[in-house]
């Protein structure tokens, strides 16, 4: 269906991966957060791998960095959004708006970190103990 509000839409599924990966670039090298992110969320499947924790853990650990890395996303939507339509004025909805979506990254962060401290930290400790004698 032709969307007659957009400036431009895509024209076949390569066109809209790219432009989907556009903003993954875009939030990588504009959003600190994001690519520290991107570095834990990494250092934590590289440690489940090195662990040989289970395929199924694994895949758990990875689905709750993803679902940091798409609110991170989300939020610099909302962002971008927000300061479009604002530009620097204050608004009460505006500050609503990317409190609520800052607020959504940090609650999937704690959620992430619990999971991986659930999943990672037992293995780990395991594997120390054992170097210790
Ligand atoms: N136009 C605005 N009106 C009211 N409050 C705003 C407005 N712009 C920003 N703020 C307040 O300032 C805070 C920081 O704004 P900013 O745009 O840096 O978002 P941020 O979530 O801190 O960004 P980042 O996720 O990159 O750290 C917001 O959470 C909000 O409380």
């Amino acid at each position: 269906m032709k969307r007659e509000f957009s400036w431009k839409v895509a024209s076949n599924l390569f066109v809209s991966f790219k432009y989907a990966w556009e903003g993954v670039q875009y939030a990588f090298n504009t959003q600190r957060n994001f690519r520290i992110h991107v570095i834990i969320g990494s250092t934590a499947i590289a440690l489940g791998v090195f662990l040989q924790v289970s395929l199924v853990e694994i895949s758990i650990i990875t689905l709750t960095i993803g679902a940091v890395l798409a609110m991170e996303l989300l939020n610099t939507a909302i962002e971008s959004l927000v300061d479009l339509t604002v530009e620097q004025t204050y608004h009460q909805l505006a500050k609503i708006a990317k409190d609520c979506a800052a607020a959504a990254v940090l609650i999937s962060s704690f959620a992430a970190i619990t999971v991986a401290g659930c999943l990672l930290l037992p293995p780990l400790y395991l594997l120390v103990k054992s170097f210790l004698g």
